[in-house]
């Protein structure tokens, strides 16, 4: 049983090593919520949220995430004591929305809790693969940087390469990444800036052989992404669209997606991410985890749901100098061909880089339970 008694928050800011851009954004520096849980014993556990500052990518935000935490979320968890991380989210159940904020202190727990166990994450939630498949996304529009940096990736050891397109970046410049690596597991991340109106165009992109299309069409575009996939050979992956449970299901009946992006803050949590994988599983979809530019936190978090049996495809998993110049976990992440060693350690497997951590923290505060103050 855990009784936490006091959570951290911590606002981090780092700069990126270099500008990640998107249909949508420029991202050049990255702020976070890091969360620290203390028990009653003593023992810690880390959460990472992944929301952006601004809501480009989903309607969250660093500063809607910390109020939801302050102000809502960490009071439900201090009310009570927990026997197990899965009644988390079902106490969440009564506030609407917010997924990102509840994943942050969902997973926190989820550390904790391995850790009293001491047992790696990985094990305890059921995973079964040592090491877990790696893939990179290459965030920018420019065509010759683009190049460069598929070819620095590859001698990285990545085997699996996302780029970004939007309407005018598109066929010309998968064309130009096909006739350099024509035999490259090469994918496309639209971030909804399609509509149906240009499916010549996509239909035109099944000539490259894409390992899939992410997410081509508008978040709330179930019903014409089966429409698309109805026309178009190359696999859609939902990311965006797939919040809920219930919006999985309904992607399923409808033939809306061949292929689902798990991110653990999208989907509200560890917890509801694993129902997603159990449903895709039961559903022969294959899932893949999805990157939200972060740190080693949240990546670790990344590795343990990626080792369950349904992640048969690279996920959005890097190393952490893929962004950073030093992350706040000890040891980082690294790739080495194509794949991750899942950690053996207790929790997440990863110690934090205090140092590093107080380094980046702009802002931070000790919530505690209400009679202990
Ligand atoms: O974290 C990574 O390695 C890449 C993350 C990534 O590609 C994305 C993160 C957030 C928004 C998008 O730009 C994109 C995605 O939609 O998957
Ligand atoms: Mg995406």
């Amino acid at each position: 049983m855990m009784k936490i008694q006091h959570v951290h928050l911590s606002i981090i800011k780092m700069p990126l090593k270099s500008p990640f851009a998107n249909a949508l954004e420029t991202v050049t520096e990255r702020e976070s919520i890091i969360l620290e849980v203390i028990d009653h014993d003593g023992v810690a556990g880390y959460g990472e949220v992944v929301a952006f500052s601004t809501p480009w990518y989903t309607e969250e935000t660093v500063k809607t995430c910390y109020h939801l935490l302050k102000d809502v979320l960490i009071p439900i968890v201090l009310d009570r004591a927990i026997e197990h991380p899965k009644e988390i989210s079902e106490r969440f159940q009564a506030v609407r929305g917010n997924p990102m904020a509840k994943a942050g202190i969902e997973t926190a727990i989820w550390d904790l809790y391995a850790k009293r166990k001491n047992l790696p994450l990985w094990k305890l939630i059921g995973g079964t693969r040592e090491s877990v498949l790696s893939g990179v996304v290459v965030g920018t529009h420019d065509s010759k940087s683009a190049l460069n940096q598929i070819e620095q990736f590859m001698l990285e050891g990545y085997d699996r390469v996302k780029v970004k397109i939007k309407p005018g970046h598109d066929y010309d410049f998968l064309q130009l990444i096909r006739t350099h690596y024509p035999y490259l597991s090469l994918m496309a991340d639209a971030n909804s800036s399609y509509t149906l109106n240009d499916l010549p165009l996509l239909k035109s992109l099944d000539r490259f052989n894409l390992l899939m299309i992410e997410q081509p069409l508008a978040v709330d575009d179930i019903v014409e992404h089966a429409a698309l996939q109805k026309q178009m050979q190359t696999p859609i992956c939902l990311d965006e669209s797939i919040v809920t449970y219930h919006d999985a299901e309904s992607a399923i009946r409808l033939g809306s997606m061949g292929v689902l992006n798990i991110k653990i803050g999208r989907v509200g949590g560890l917890w509801n991410a694993i129902q997603l994988h159990n449903l895709c599983l039961k559903h022969s979809i294959p899932v893949w985890c999805g990157g939200m530019i972060e740190f080693g936190i949240s990546r670790a978090f990344n590795i343990a749901l990626a080792t369950l049996e349904g992640f048969t495809i690279p996920g959005d998993i890097s190393s952490s100098n893929r962004f950073w110049e030093k992350d706040i976990i000890t040891p980082e992440v690294h790739v080495r061909k194509g794949k991750i060693q899942a950690p053996m350690q207790a929790g997440i497997g990863f110690n934090i880089n205090k140092k590093q951590l107080i380094a980046a923290t702009i802002y931070s505060e000790k919530i505690v339970k209400r009679g202990l103050q």
